[in-house]
């Protein structure tokens, strides 16, 4: 199947797509979801090759895939588990059967219990041993922190609860650097973890305990904890009425939506929380329901696949035009390259075309006076997923909106127009003349015909967000059904958490470094001599 597609790539491969965009393409390679716009005309892909990709969703039979995913079978083969996070925001509580379970009336318990205690947080009916809550530490790491802290950046403009701050890294940094803004008195820590093992998270809640047994009589009780695993939050000393449970078929970074949203419902009240859940519904409905040509999902995946598996290029640049989607690309980078990048297929023969891509980026304007000087002029091309809001919260500033607005479609403009070695020649007609006119003139041309793509809508509401999460989950969802991996598990961070068990106590000095390689023997020698032990 691959082969046509690449036929075809080769055929059009020199082709300037620019000379095929007229108003027709605009629209027909186009397509909305309610009030959100995918525009994928500055591409090169053309009518033949869209109806080649589109046989790729056929063959590897996405639509039943789909729907396999929704029905709550086991599609997560490797782990034996379904793929549930579109139950979470199942607002109107249809059933969805797990080996004939329907699993929506215990969602929509949690989603109330969290509902409760978020509200009881923020009108002070839940309080701290000195007073009203007035900051939420969450700690987690991967998906049991991305998601929040990306989704609480977000949404900033909707804030009216208390402040939220996000503990990852098992570098004591980043904890101490927390928790001196806060008062132990009145902070609420959410242990988030899905597994309650994850070193990092467990190693910043016992420190975060600690430092809290230092003011507080009773420590647990300004505990809440967010995991699937009850009998470790018993453990661990967090009373039942503040642990939010959720199920093994909801994979660590699809986890938002559910109990692992927790410090965002604080932030934002559960009535915008709903909202957000109501965007990525939304979605989930469109990605069942639209013919693949609107499908906003199936074409975002499908423009991923053409520039990757098709044309070879390795990586994609994420770059909102919205400054509150600042951490997307961090998001994203786990949500795509822990979920698609991999090597192997479902049945274990080995993938014939490259797995997902490398997945970076900042917001612009920022990216512009950063790295953009190697998307323009660089040798690699590199796709680009631009996003952009017709409107900003600011209101008193729109004039700054539409500066930034400006910037976004300029980028995608220049990288598909480039610049000729004539149009410099004459930029700088009147600068130089003869042989340095042309040397100079050369370092001013700018390729073009450099493909991107644009999310365009309203104003990022709630509501907004999650239609732009889910579409990105579903977009990872059909490229890895495409690819014919398991997009839900993550054997690949095994490895390296094993070696880091083995090595704490090599580090410590409480172990020799014999068996290691010489490198890694080197490099714990030279952190011992300046005093890591
Ligand atoms: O929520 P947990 O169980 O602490 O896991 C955190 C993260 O660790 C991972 O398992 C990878 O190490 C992610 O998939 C997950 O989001």
């Amino acid at each position: 199947m691959w082969g046509k597609l690449k036929a075809h790539h080769a055929k059009v491969a020199d082709r300037r797509f620019e000379t095929m965009l007229d108003a027709d393409r605009a629209a027909d390679f186009s397509a909305q979801a309610g009030d959100m716009l995918f525009d994928y005309a500055k591409t090169n892909i053309d009518a033949e090759g869209r109806a080649l990709l589109f046989d790729l969703l056929n063959v590897a039979e996405v639509a039943a895939k789909r729907d396999q995913m929704f029905a709550g079978q086991a599609i997560n083969e490797t782990e034996g588990r379904a793929v549930l996070h579109t139950a979470l925001r199942n607002l109107d509580g249809d059933p969805v059967l797990v080996e004939q379970r329907d699993v929506m009336p215990g969602v929509l318990d949690t989603l109330s219990r969290m509902e409760g205690f978020a509200d009881a947080v923020r009108d002070g009916t839940f309080a701290g041993q000195g007073g009203k809550i007035t900051d939420v530490v969450n700690i987690g790491i991967g998906g049991s922190d991305l998601g929040p802290a990306m989704a609480v950046k977000a949404l900033a403009p909707y804030h009216d609860g208390p402040r939220c701050h996000f503990v990852s890294n098992v570098d004591p940094a980043d904890i101490a650097g927390v928790l001196r803004q806060c008062d132990p008195a009145t902070t609420l820590v959410i242990v988030a973890s899905k597994t309650f093992t994850t070193i990092e998270t467990m190693t910043n809640a016992r420190t975060a305990q600690a430092w809290m047994g230092d003011t507080v009589t009773d420590t647990g009780a300004q505990f809440a904890a967010l995991s699937t695993a009850q009998d470790k939050t018993a453990d661990f000393g967090i009373d039942t009425s503040r642990v939010f449970g959720f199920e093994d078929w909801v994979g660590g970074r699809y986890s938002l939506w559910g109990p692992i949203g927790l410090s965002l419902m604080i932030a934002i009240g559960p009535q915008a929380f709903r909202a957000f859940l109501r965007g990525g519904q939304a979605m989930d409905t469109h990605f069942r329901n639209a013919k693949w040509d609107e499908n906003l999902p199936a074409l975002l995946a499908l423009v991923g696949i053409w520039h990757n598996q098709v044309c070879g290029y390795a990586t994609r640049a994420v770059l909102p035009y919205d400054n509150l989607l600042s951490r997307l690309p961090a998001y994203l980078q786990q949500l795509e390259m822990e979920s698609n990048g991999k090597g192997v297929c479902m049945d274990g023969a080995g993938l014939d075309v490259q797995s997902g891509p490398v997945v970076w980026g900042e917001p612009g304007t920022n990216g512009q006076h950063a790295f953009y000087q190697l998307i323009h002029q660089g040798t690699r091309v590199i796709p680009c997923e631009f996003l952009v809001a017709a409107r900003g919260h600011e209101d008193d500033l729109h004039h700054q909106h539409q500066l930034l607005v400006a910037n976004c479609l300029a980028q995608s403009e220049a990288l598909m127009r480039g610049r000729t070695l004539d149009e410099a020649r004459v930029k700088i007609a009147d600068k130089f003349s003869g042989a340095e006119l042309e040397r100079q003139a050369k370092h001013r041309v700018f390729p073009g015909n450099r493909p991107s793509v644009t999310i365009a809508y309203p104003q990022l509401d709630p509501f907004m967000l999650g239609q732009i999460i889910a579409l990105y989950e579903h977009r990872v969802f059909v490229e890895g059904v495409v690819l014919g991996i398991n997009s839900y598990d993550q054997w690949g961070v095994e490895l390296g958490k094993e070696l880091a068990t083995a090595l704490q106590p090599v580090v410590e000095g409480h172990e020799g470094t014999d068996g290691k390689d010489g490198s890694t023997a080197a490099l714990v020698g030279y952190l011992q001599q300046n005093g890591v032990s």
